[in-house]
């Protein structure tokens, strides 16, 4: 086409690939796309146990990633990883120490992948011992509050000398015993609660045995998904008082009360309980252990001192928790993929 003496031209349909097609008479010139750029797809690999699979992969999540680009793909555990994807992103919370050797096979292959979270970090907090460690080890300034951790005593040896180990560790009655090692199985969640020493020789080591901190019955469950933070209350033990300590002797097992989905954020409350723990010192605290643990994906059980409005006790961490209880997760989850999925990108871009 001429126009005044010049080379005019005139676009014709957009190709499959988006570029476009310049015709201009017998000169056929691809051109780059005009329009703006697309946002990538994010690819999320998932190796999740079925239970979890349900919790987490709920359709108002799935729905809500597919209109925001981000694809969920089942990881097929019998194949090899590597075989699989390519993903952006790679989820997983499954048992077992050869699962452990191939995410970390799989996360030295490929450090362009965000893998969630590394193994070893897995690892630090599946111990009640090492978990809290961290914790104690904070410092943290006290504007808002003290953060500490009850105190406890780890022990392996024979349960007859468990009486004796309290008395030298001068822990105070009544105790709540947690197996060491939280391995995903219903007995790893199994607690008692100890009203007398005797009675502890009952249990089966490896134990931790932790001072029981009275807290009104309420626990605070601080959710962490990268940079974001829900918090919400859950119904717990209720408070021992010395009488009833007095009274009773034995180890008593405990039901997950925490665990259950009900939530007391609705109850009626008294409200020097139910009151949050004040949202700077729980930003300062979730910072903190994200760096030193290695971790993303994660939650922290806290308890306030009964009567002692601004002390504060972790007393859980858990990796990759059930985030499908927490209202809105869905929205949580996607926003963090596609700033994952952003930061990913700009590291391409610069290497
Ligand atoms: O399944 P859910 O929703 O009860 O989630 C469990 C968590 O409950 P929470 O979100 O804290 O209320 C639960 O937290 P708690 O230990 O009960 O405080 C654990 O994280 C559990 O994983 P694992 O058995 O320790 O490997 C989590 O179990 P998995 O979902 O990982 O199997
Ligand atoms: N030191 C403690 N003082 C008071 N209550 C506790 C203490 N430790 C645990 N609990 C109660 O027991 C529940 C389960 O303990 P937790 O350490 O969170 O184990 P799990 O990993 O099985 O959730 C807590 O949610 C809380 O209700
Ligand atoms: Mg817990
Ligand atoms: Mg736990």
């Amino acid at each position: 086409m001429k126009f005044n003496g010049e080379t005019a031209t005139a676009f014709a349909d957009d190709d499959e690939d988006g570029d476009c097609v310049e015709k201009e008479d017998d000169l056929i010139l691809i051109k780059s796309p005009v329009s703006p750029p697309q946002p990538k797809r994010i690819v999320v690999g998932y190796a999740l146990t079925s239970k979890k699979r349900q919790s987490f992969l709920q359709p108002k999540l799935l729905d809500l990633a597919r209109n925001k680009g981000i694809v969920f793909v089942a990881i097929d555990v019998k194949q090899p990883l590597s075989d699989q994807g390519p993903f952006d992103v790679v989820l997983h919370k499954l048992t077992g120490k050869e699962w452990g050797h191939i995410i970390e096979d799989y996360r030295q292959k490929n450090p362009n992948v965000i893998v969630l979270d590394p193994p070893d970090s897995i690892k630090h907090v599946s111990n009640r011992q090492s978990m809290l460690q961290d914790v104690a080890d904070l410092n943290l300034p006290d504007c808002y509050g003290t953060v500490t951790v009850p105190r406890q005593l780890v022990f392996t040896k024979d349960p007859l000398s468990l009486p004796d180990e309290v008395t030298k560790a001068g822990l105070k009655l009544p105790l709540v015993a947690k197996p060491l090692v939280v391995d995903g199985t219903a007995k790893s969640h199994e607690l008692f609660l100890a009203y007398d020493k005797f009675s502890l020789a009952k249990l089966e080591p490896p134990l931790v045995l932790q001072e029981f901190v009275n807290h009104g019955g309420v626990l605070f469950k601080v959710y962490i998904v990268g940079e974001f933070i829900q918090v919400v209350r859950r119904f717990s033990l209720p408070d021992v008082c010395k009488r009833e300590l007095s009274k009773f002797a034995g180890v008593f097992r405990f039901p997950r009360v925490s665990c259950a989905s009900a939530s007391a954020d609705g109850a009626d409350l008294d409200p020097s309980v139910a009151e949050l723990p004040p949202t700077p010192l729980l930003d300062m605290l979730a910072r903190e252990l994200r760096n030193r643990l290695g971790l993303q994906l994660f939650n922290v059980d806290i308890i306030r001192e009964y009567g002692a409005k601004d002390l504060y006790y972790v007393i859980d961490i858990n990796y990759f928790p059930g985030y499908g209880k927490m209202p809105g997760y869905e929205h949580m989850i996607t926003d963090f993929l596609l700033s994952l999925g952003e930061r990913k990108h700009k590291k391409e871009l610069l290497s």
